[in-house]
């Protein structure tokens, strides 16, 4: 997967260049490109920003750098990249989109800042690829570079080859599958004795039926205390499915 990223602070993605990201970027499974926004400014000053019409706080990031930045990265291609822009009014970005996401070959970040780009870049860019507009959780952070680094972690480890063991992605909280939207419950390794706790005894049972039976208990028990609303939603699909299969 190629992923381009265009930000005025192309420095706060240097995290990507470590661990489970870092490697795979080492071994060819990722290919990400940072580019700064400012490199398609015409003035002395590189302005990226200007105050917003209609009066209000703050600055809006003006159209221009944004579309020749957007013309240089996605163009030339046969296929567009699908834009994904970080935004506090996009739609809920969740495990299913990051999914669908990491399926994709080529994924353009535009990172705004101020109080966002003008509108006309994503409707311009509209015309020439698909846009997502996503929001990573209901707070307002103060650009757009920060929701590109969970966006692209959470997208990245989705990829074959990156955590080297695709079977730990599988069974994520909120992964399809037999724990399909109940969280993590507890994990535990060596040593089995600690400061006065012991490990569950069932996980050095060997008892596989057993440790399942009892890591789904502990996953509704937490998924109860933390998320009951997701048992609900859980309840009326099983529900549903009942329904449809009578
Ligand atoms: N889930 C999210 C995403 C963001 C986000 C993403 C991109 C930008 C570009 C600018 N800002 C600040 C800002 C402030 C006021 C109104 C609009 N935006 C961003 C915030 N916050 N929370």
């Amino acid at each position: 997967m190629r992923i381009d990223i265009i930000t005025i602070f192309p420095d706060y993605f240097a995290p990507l260049e470590l661990s489970l990201i870092g490697k795979a970027r080492a071994a060819g499974i990722l290919d990400i490109r940072l580019h700064d926004l400012r490199s398609w400014t015409r003035d002395r000053h590189n302005t990226v920003d200007d105050t917003p019409y209609g009066g209000g706080p703050g600055m809006v990031m003006k159209p221009e750098p944004w579309g020749e930045a957007l013309d240089t990265v996605t163009g030339g291609a046969d296929a567009p990249p699908r834009l994904v822009l970080p935004t506090p009014s996009g739609t809920p970005f969740t495990q299913e989109r990051a999914k669908r996401l990491s399926e994709e070959p080529w994924l353009v970040f535009a990172c705004g800042r101020y109080e966002g780009i003008d509108a006309r870049v994503v409707a311009d860019a509209g015309r020439r690829m698909p846009v997502d507009e996503m929001s990573i959780g209901d707070y307002v952070l103060a650009g757009g570079e920060s929701a590109t680094t969970v966006i692209v972690e959470t997208v990245s480890r989705l990829l074959p080859g990156v955590l080297g063991n695709a079977e730990s992605a599988v069974q994520d909280s909120f992964a399809a599958g037999a724990m399909e939207n109940l969280l993590e419950g507890p994990v535990y390794t060596k040593p089995a004795h600690w400061r006065d706790q012991e490990v569950p005894p069932v996980l050095l049972s060997g008892d596989h039926g057993a440790v399942d039976r009892w890591r789904r208990h502990e996953a509704l028990r937490k998924t109860a205390r933390n998320r009951p609303e997701l048992l609900r939603e859980l309840a009326a699909r099983r529900l549903g499915e009942l329904e449809r299969s009578d």
